[in-house]
């Protein structure tokens, strides 16, 4: 049976759809504009790209977007600074360190001098308690993406058997903390699991954080299993021609469409829900700002 193919980009749009309604309401009965500031050191082109689109998002759900580029020389305590004078702005309601940073800037410093109420990646340190404690947090985007098309497809995650590979702070540790907090069982792979592939096998949720492309093979999936592939890999595709590349995530898709129940492709899956995610945070934030009612289904 041909797995049901989970649409990321339409459910983006959907909940990109609520946000609106959303920031629409804040701005009629209380006057208040969300905004979300986006913080780029450096000329990564693949980071300005994402920065763009991130703007661009923020922009047309109708919230303010504040876009401050630095320089890749830029020290510790100017980018400090900054964070300082976004962190006491009413302005702005979010904030996004894009990562990486440069070599010579701390991230774990430079993340945790967030406000925690403006940490729309949900990366600060009592973010990720609250989060590990079942506590109201902000929660890390691209998992909360992942949470939502699951508990979309499944209705009910209670009792199932989740595997996450892959054990980053940014997917696989918060994704494996939202999993359980809906009742399953969870398991964290990583580059030191034994047997990996059994380990697949058991599992009616895979999701794949790893940052390898095509590493899981069809055939360590369980027939009907749901498969959320996180990875997005940019590799060579001369058979498009010389010096073309295509983005592939880290499950080989073809082969574990045949077996799956669902799956996410990429481009087109958890991508485009991780900038959703992050507008929906950015009007949690806002509402949670101003003791207003949170908006429902955007939240985990
Ligand atoms: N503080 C911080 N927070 C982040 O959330 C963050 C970050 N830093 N640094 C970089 C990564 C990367 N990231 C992506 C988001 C969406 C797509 C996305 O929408 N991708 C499209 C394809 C885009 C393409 O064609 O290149 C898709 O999967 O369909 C990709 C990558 C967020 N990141
Ligand atoms: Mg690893």
């Amino acid at each position: 049976m041909a797995a049901t193919v989970i649409d990321g980009k339409a459910f983006a749009a959907k909940v990109r759809g609520q946000v609106a309604e959303h920031v629409a309401r804040l701005k009629e009965e209380h006057g208040i504009t969300p905004g979300l500031a986006v913080v780029l050191v450096g000329e990564d082109p693949a980071s300005q790209v994402y920065v763009r689109s991130k703007g661009k998002s923020t922009v047309e759900v109708g919230m303010n977007s504040f876009e401050h580029k630095l320089d890749a020389g830029t020290s510790e305590a100017d980018l400090l600074a900054l964070i300082d004078q976004l962190n006491s702005d009413p302005k702005v309601h979010g904030i996004l360190v894009q990562l990486p940073l440069p070599g010579h800037l701390d991230e774990d410093l430079v993340i945790n001098s967030i406000a925690p109420e403006k940490d729309v990646d949900g990366f600060h340190i009592s973010n990720v308690g609250l989060l590990g404690t079942g506590q109201k947090s902000m929660v890390p985007c691209t998992p909360l993406g992942c949470l939502m098309m699951l508990r979309e497809h499944h209705g009910s995650l209670s009792g199932l058997d989740a595997v996450v590979i892959g054990r980053s702070n940014i997917v696989g540790k918060p994704m494996a903390q939202l999993l359980l907090g809906d009742s399953c069982t969870v398991t964290i792979a990583h580059s030191r699991t034994k047997d990996l592939p059994d380990v697949v096998r058991r599992a009616d949720i895979v999701v794949a954080a790893v940052g390898r492309p095509e590493m899981v093979p069809g055939d360590w999936i369980k027939e009907g299993a749901t498969v959320i592939d996180v990875g997005i890999n940019r590799i060579d595709a001369p058979e498009k021609g010389e010096g073309k590349t295509r983005l592939v995530g880290d499950v080989d898709y073809a082969s574990a469409a045949e077996r799956a129940g669902a799956i996410t492709p990429v481009p087109g899956g958890v991508g485009p829900m991780t900038i959703a995610c992050l507008l929906a945070n950015t009007v949690t934030a806002a509402c949670r700002a101003n003791n207003l009612a949170e908006p429902e289904g955007l939240t985990a």
